[in-house]
Formats: C-alpha cells, sequence, structure tokens
C-alpha cells in the first residue's frame, strides 16, 4: 500500500534545479529511508511535502489525497508529522513545556490552553516512552544534542502522526543514544507508525529500514530493501561521486 507519492516533483532554486521530475513512493506502514549523497535533494524533499516551500511543478499525495498545495498545518493535520536536521526546540522552555506547546501554533501565547491534565499526561507519557521523562523540568538547553532530538520528536509525536519524516535523526548524537533512537523508531512501526528517514548514518539506515529509496541530483536512481541497496553498482558510484 502506498503512503506518500510524488510525480514529476520539481523545484529549483535560481538556476540550480534540486528536485528533477522525481516520481517516488514510500511504503505504508514501514520503515523508509531516503538516501544520497549531500546536496542531492532530501531536506527540500521534505520542505515540499511538508509544505514548507513550494514546488515548481509535479504532485505530491498522502493516503490518496492531493496535498501538492496545501499548509504545512493542513499536512500535519492530514497526519504526516516532521523532525529538522537543525532541531527545533525552545532552549528557555522547560522539557515539558516544549511538549505541550508542540501542539500550538507558533507564535503568541504558546502554553495558553496547553496543560490540561490530560495533555500532561499525553506529553509525560511520550517523554516517558523515549526515555526523558526525568528531564520533565530541565530547561532544553541543558539538554545534549541527542537529547534534544528526542525532545522534538515527543514534539511531533503529541500530534499523533500516522507518518513520521524525520530529518538527521543521528546527526551529532552519541552511540548509546543513537541505539536508542534506532530502537525507538521500529518500536513505534510496530505499533503501527509509517517512517520515512534522511540519514546519512548508514549502519542505523541498515539496520532500521524495510525499505530504501536512494537520490541522486535530485532523482530517484535506486530503491529496495537494505540487502539490495547495498549492493547497488548506481549507489555506490552516485556516493563515490562516479
Ligand atoms: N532555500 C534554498 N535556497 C537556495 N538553495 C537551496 C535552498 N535549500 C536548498 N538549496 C540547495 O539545494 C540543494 C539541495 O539541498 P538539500 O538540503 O535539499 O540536500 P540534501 O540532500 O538534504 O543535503 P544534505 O545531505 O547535505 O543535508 C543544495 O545545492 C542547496 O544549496
Amino acid at each position: 500500500m502506498r503512503s506518500l507519492e510524488t510525480v514529476e516533483l520539481t523545484k529549483a532554486f535560481g538556476g540550480n534545479l534540486v528536485l528533477d521530475k522525481t516520481t517516488v513512493s514510500f511504503q505504508h506502514g514501514k520503515v523508509n529511508a531516503l538516501i544520497g549523497p549531500n546536496g542531492s535533494g532530501k531536506t527540500t524533499f521534505f520542505n515540499c511535502v511538508t509544505g514548507l516551500i513550494r514546488p515548481d511543478s509535479g504532485r505530491i499525495s498522502y493516503a490518496g489525497a492531493d496535498i501538492t498545495r496545501r499548509s504545512p498545518h493542513a499536512i500535519a493535520r492530514a497526519g504526516l508529522g516532521r523532525t529538522f536536521q537543525l532541531c527545533r526546540v525552545f532552549p528557555r522552555m522547560t522539557v515539558l513545556d516544549n511538549v505541550l506547546a508542540a501542539t500550538r501554533p507558533r507564535g503568541v501565547n504558546l502554553l495558553r490552553g496547553a496543560g490540561g491534565r490530560k495533555e500532561t499526561d499525553r506529553a509525560r507519557g511520550w517523554l516517558t516512552k523515549l526515555g526523558i521523562e526525568h528531564l520533565a523540568h530541565a530547561e532544553a538547553r541543558n539538554l545534549s544534542w541527542g537529547q534534544q532530538k528526542l525532545l522534538e520528536l515527543a514534539g511531533v509525536l503529541m500530534s499523533e502522526p500516522e507518518t513520521v519524516l524525520l530529518d538527521e535523526p543521528a546527526g551529532g548524537v552519541n552511540p548509546a543514544l543513537l541505539d536508542r533512537i534506532g530502537a525507538l523508531v521500529r518500536d513505534l512501526n510496530a505499533e503501527g507508525r509509517t517512517f520515512v528517514i534522511v540519514e546519512h548514518n548508514m549502519d542505523l539506515v541498515m539496520s532500521i529500514s524495510d525499505h530504501i529509496v536512494v537520490f541522486d541530483r535530485g532523482r530517484p536512481i535506486a530503491e529496495g530493501p537494505p540487502s539490495l541497496i547495498r549492493t547497488d553498482e548506481r549507489v555506490l558510484g552516485a556516493y563515490l561521486g562516479a
């Protein structure tokens, strides 16, 4: 079953054609990875899919619905949640307040109306699941980079997304936390969540993914299970610059 798909998605910045008629689909209920060399368009792809930037042409659909021109909010409501490469948390707010604020529109009164008993319990539940409940009252800026990534993910999960897009979850994270992130993804997937993960750490990608799509210069050049991708000549060529 198809979850997220694009048809001839195209985006250029000035003369730089970053997504070049990209037609790709990710599998519902699976852990999908999107990999490719630096600058191959992975984050731009996420930005188009989540409505942060407008593609020049092409179509994006999610669970059968056309979401191409929808706002980031509408796309989140449709069930797509995402994290960012450079982690988005409020550094001077507590961990718990960050999670509560994550479900509010950005701007004024981030916490107004948040923090009712039920919401707070749910927020704590996610913090527990992600192993950072003991930090609930710490300011986010005092967390390690990896813990901040878990915090950002907790905020995303508050919206109960059906599909989670993770942008470099392992970037800058220490090895102990890396294992935890990998186990968490598998665990959340077993509960029914679909993942699409942009990641450079190949050990992590190969160990947690069911399906891998490889981009090179904004186009998918290979896709399949880890066993196939690992030995694909085109993939090796793209990474080695051949
Ligand atoms: N807002 C923007 N304005 C201009 N150029 C941009 C913008 N966003 C991305 N680019 C360019 O698009 C190209 C692809 O960048 P993108 O971040 O999508 O690649 P990536 O595959 O995610 O790379 P990395 O693995 O290094 O994060 C790069 O050449 C980048 O400079």
